[in-house]
């Protein structure tokens, strides 16, 4: 059984949650490094990046992570948690200068490049891997800008990568937590249950 972490700062963590239990994984709410032992996977939910890197840096969580990553476990960003992992930010306020991420994924992610709140919306994506369109919440979401040589794109939405792959860490732009559509949740587990 696949033991699966939830990054439990900020955000829509509760949702990942339920629907990792609907699949039947063991399911471990990461709030400190400590929780990150035994895991297979751990998932980094949507939210505001800002604030979940401030709660990351309050709770020591940068290096425990990045070293998570290097002993083989696997990551997925979803929206916020996308922007966490990219090696690079843009679209912070100006005020609050150069944004830290994890630098995991060697991608130049855009945050909020799809407009504000109010231009959220869903939409059916082709995912490669997936058969059938995936409803796509997009909430604020980011965009991958620029995507490194060694990252796969699975999905694109008006021109602009919105699902990547880099080795053992996924990101999406978009929300499958939201939907009910529990298809990547179960692509993310069976890649945490084969050894890379
Ligand atoms: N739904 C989301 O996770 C939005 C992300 C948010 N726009 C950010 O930059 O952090």
């Amino acid at each position: 059984m696949a033991r699966i972490g939830v990054l439990a700062l900020q955000g829509a963590f509760r949702e990942h949650r339920a629907a990792l239990d609907r699949l039947g994984a063991q399911v471990t709410e990461v709030r400190l490094a400590a929780d990150l032992d035994g895991l297979h996977g751990l998932i980094l939910p949507g939210g505001e990046s800002t604030t979940m890197a401030r709660l990351m840096s309050e709770y020591a969580l940068w290096e425990p992570l990045r070293a998570f990553h290097a002993r083989g476990g696997q990551l997925w960003g979803t929206c916020a948690g996308a922007i966490l992992l990219s090696r690079e930010v843009q679209g912070a306020p100006p005020q609050f200068g150069r944004q830290d991420s994890l630098g995991l994924l060697d991608v130049t992610v855009q945050r909020n490049a799809f407009g504000r709140q109010i231009d959220s919306f869903t939409t059916g994506l082709d995912v490669r891997g997936l058969t059938g369109a995936f409803p796509a919440v997009f909430i604020r979401a980011p965009a991958f800008a620029r995507v490194g040589e060694g990252v796969e794109v699975l999905a694109e939405y008006d021109g602009q990568a919105v699902a990547v792959r880099q080795g053992r860490v996924l990101a999406t732009a978009f929300h499958p937590e939201l939907t009910g559509d529990d298809r990547l949740h179960d692509l993310f587990l069976q890649g945490c249950l084969t050894p890379a």
